[in-house]
């Protein structure tokens, strides 16, 4: 279903929730608005294939409709390994249950509807939270990594994918800009981009790549690369080693 959420003038926007009206239009709204969102998908896919190891977990931290969890699914050759996707918006979770039934691979999943920041963790050898850390409150962000890199067995990855923001003014509006024009091309009109921007200010809150290096750092991963970028939109791998 087509996201029209924004198309209408209504009086200053509410702040963006992960309600049912979102959860509907989920997958155009991401497509639409994340540039190379199906790349990264793949992608850990194929993180999966080489950092899933036998007898473990793999979780899937804010799984919304459960895309990366199903790239994690279809690439889980490990033995005796397991899923775990976690999101604490009942329509997301009631529809990517779904989503989890209707998929005939093998490798068990459970879907819980749990904040990401008491879910227990333990045992895992990917994690992935594919846009979701830029929704928790920056001064929650570091205990959250923390207990996904103390959850980590050795060798074990982080696949941390952020819009991010940047110290330089400049910089952040040429990418803005830059960004506002992939929207447009993807057939958004400039009152639904204006209006989602309101509604996701102190909703989404972007750190910059440095603050999240610093933030993998302090955590305790050994080893970090930023594997993906596209404008403000990139992607980490971060391994404990
Ligand atoms: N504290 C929290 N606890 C649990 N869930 C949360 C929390 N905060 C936000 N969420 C959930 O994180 C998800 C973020 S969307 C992830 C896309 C998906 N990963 C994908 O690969 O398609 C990204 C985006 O919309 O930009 C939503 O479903 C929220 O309910
Ligand atoms: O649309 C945007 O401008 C974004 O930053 C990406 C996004 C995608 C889906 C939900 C919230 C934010």
């Amino acid at each position: 279903m087509k996201d029209r959420i924004y198309a209408r003038a209504e009086g200053p926007p509410e702040p963006f929730r992960f309600d049912d009206r979102v959860a509907r239009v989920f997958p155009d709204m991401i497509k639409r608005s994340v540039p190379g969102y199906e790349s990264i998908l793949e992608s850990i896919g194929q993180f999966t294939r080489r950092f899933a190891q036998d007898g473990t977990r793999c979780y899937d931290l804010g799984c919304s409709l459960g895309a990366s969890t199903l790239a994690i699914r279809h690439n889980l050759l490990a033995k005796d390994a397991s899923i775990v996707a976690v999101d604490n918006s009942p329509a997301m979770v009631e529809r990517c249950r779904r989503v989890m039934d209707g998929d005939p691979s093998l490798a068990p999943v459970e879907v819980r509807r749990e904040n990401i920041q008491d879910t227990p963790l333990g045992n895992a050898s990917v994690v992935v939270l594919n846009f979701t850390l830029q929704f928790v409150a920056p001064q929650d962000r570091p205990e959250l990594l923390g207990r996904i890199r103390s959850a980590l067995v050795p060798g074990g990855v982080l696949i941390l994918s952020e819009k991010i923001g940047f110290s330089d003014p400049e910089e952040q509006q040429m990418i803005t800009d830059l960004h506002v024009d992939f929207k447009r091309r993807n057939g958004y009109s400039d009152l639904e981009i204006a209006q989602k921007r309101q509604a996701l200010e102190n909703v989404l809150v972007p750190w910059t790549a440095q603050e999240h290096r610093d933030a993998l750092a302090e955590a305790g991963f050994g080893f970090v690369t930023q594997w993906y970028g596209w404008f403000q939109f990139v992607s980490f791998l971060a391994q404990r080693r």
